[in-house]
């Protein structure tokens, strides 16, 4: 096909994954096989990794994976309870928010990270939904380590479901009305697999 042509045509990249109500554009390869490496490295090195807890029923209950979240002093962010009030940006968080955010095409000014250490920790059903993120959150989707399945269901209609593997090095970008049609999920597996690290880049409004 000539440059003319694709030109004129404007194919739907093929990295798109247009759903009912949402999408999702995922990069496998954003960052290369040596890099990711370093940046695992780093990342399980560096980050103030903690087992969070929050309380269901009247119990506590441990969160299933390590989480620390990061981002400007004036995002604070709650969930499941807890109320995260960020740590400073590291050199490496910011370096990979950087060259994240021109292909998200969307700033971002906080980072959740999980540390999924074995098959055992996982994240299950829920969509990225808090006021706090506005109506049409664009989340940034960053994953170093194992390769482990990324469930979406619709949340009127849990036939209507999509399934990924998120891979050492890649770049899942969610956005649209996303979280608000649709849950996701990372459930456990009884493989033996090592760790994984994921990193979500958001922007909060306060
Ligand atoms: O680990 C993942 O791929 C998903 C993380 C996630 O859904 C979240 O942090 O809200
Ligand atoms: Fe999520």
């Amino acid at each position: 096909m000539s440059a003319q042509g694709s030109f004129f045509e404007e194919p739907a990249p093929d990295n798109e994954i247009r759903l009912k109500n949402g999408e999702l554009i995922y990069y496998p390869q954003f960052f290369e096989k040596g890099e990711s490496d370093c940046l695992m490295q780093e990342l399980l090195g560096t980050i103030a990794w903690k087992q969070e807890s929050m309380s269901m029923y009247g119990k506590t209950v441990l969160f299933p994976r390590l989480m620390a979240w990061y981002g400007d002093a004036s995002t604070s962010y709650s969930f499941s309870g807890n109320t995260f009030e960020p740590q400073p940006w590291t050199k490496t968080l910011l370096h990979i928010r950087d060259l994240i955010t021109p292909v998200a095409g969307h700033p971002f000014n906080s980072v959740l990270l999980n540390h999924y250490r074995n098959g055992s920790d996982s994240m299950g059903w829920h969509a990225d939904d808090e006021p706090e993120l506005g109506p049409a959150p664009v989340i940034a989707s960053v994953n170093f380590g194992a390769t482990r399945r990324f469930l979406l269901r619709y949340k009127n209609d849990h036939h209507l479901k999509h399934e990924m593997e998120l891979q050492h090095g890649s770049l899942l970008v969610m956005k649209g009305s996303l979280q608000q049609y649709w849950e996701h999920q990372v459930p456990k597996t009884t493989r033996k697999i090592p760790g994984r690290i994921n990193l979500t880049f958001r922007f909060i409004y306060i």
